[in-house]
């Protein structure tokens, strides 16, 4: 009998930022980092913009002090293989993949990841819909904003142009400049550089912003260890907690919840800030395929 290894993969986006699903619900898979950019790889390998390792939080050391609250852990890498906190068009795509895989129901559930608890709901599909058409909504906790300072004005740079940029958080680090034009941010084949370095020790993800209408936007994004991506979730909400403070609107002032619409290039997000400061962005999340890596590749994957 063989001894190569056997992974089941699913694939799956949200608003066209794809990925990798892996689940390993016991936490026995140990994934490299060079793994993970060789399965994410666009030719070798599945494809994706990340992986998303589908752990039961009491199976996995970062998670265990959530599993009280939480059974699932969203393991979240970026194609290049580096861990991120938080990923918020993944954290829809890993509520799909429990509901479809009978591990949650429609409705709310509550998913560990290494930002905290993210609280989802899973709206149920129309009756003739398919099963991928019910939005899923998260609330995405609180934007952290640096106090104006060095970390809180920061620049960001593509070629001969800079703009001044937000610093915001969103359990993830955020740079937001608003732009006259989306086509001045370049290929983004490379990184945009961002000033001063020290105001994200552990790099950041950019996001381009242009108006589109009254509390409407539209927004490119070069994310951190994935290139330029089709959409970013958690960068859509940075870009929509930017917009409304440039527009005046805090609802903690006013009391009253504002949304803005966010498009992406791979589709929309809608996303409100309520007077308490959190964040809720809902969109879409669809499971397009799922499969089994081949044996001896994936044995020469993982060496
Ligand atoms: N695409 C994600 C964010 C994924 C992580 C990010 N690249 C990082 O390193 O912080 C999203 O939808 O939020």
């Amino acid at each position: 009998m063989s001894n190569a290894p056997r992974l089941r993969f699913l694939k799956g986006h949200g608003t066209e930022n794809d990925f990798v699903i892996v689940p390993d619900l016991d936490g026995r898979l140990e994934l490299s980092a060079a793994a993970v950019a060789r399965i994410c790889d666009r030719r070798a390998g599945v494809g994706g913009d990340g992986l998303i390792r589908v752990v039961r939080s009491s199976a996995h050391p970062e998670a265990r002090g959530m599993a009280a609250e939480a059974e699932w852990f969203m393991d979240y890498r970026n194609s290049d293989g580096s861990i991120a906190e938080m990923c918020g068009n993944g954290v829809r795509v890993f509520a799909r993949y429990l509901q479809r895989a009978g591990l949650a129901e429609e409705g709310d559930l509550t998913i560990a990841t290494r930002a905290g608890l993210r609280h989802i709901h899973i709206a149920k599909a129309a009756p003739e819909g398919a099963p991928d058409s019910g939005a899923v909504t998260v609330g995405m906790g609180k934007a952290v904003l640096p106090e104006p300072g060095p970390d809180g004005d920061v620049t960001v740079e593509v070629g001969d142009r800079t703009w001044s940029a937000r610093n915001i958080n969103m359990g993830n680090p955020h740079a937001v400049a608003f732009v006259d034009d989306l086509d001045q941010a370049g290929n983004l084949f490379t990184a945009p550089a961002v000033h001063p370095a020290s105001a994200y020790p552990d790099g950041t993800n950019v996001e381009f912003v242009v108006d589109r209408g009254p509390q409407h936007v539209a927004m490119r994004v070069h994310e951190r260890g994935s290139g330029e991506t089709r959409s970013c979730g958690t960068g859509a909400c940075a870009v929509m907690v930017a917009a409304a403070r440039r527009d005046g609107a805090d609802p903690a002032v006013t009391g009253r919840p504002v949304t803005y619409t966010v498009d992406v290039p791979g589709g929309r997000l809608v996303i409100s800030e309520q007077p308490d400061g959190t964040v809720e962005m809902t969109g879409p999340a669809v499971i397009v395929a799922e499969g089994e890596l081949d044996p001896v590749w994936l044995d020469a994957v993982l060496d």
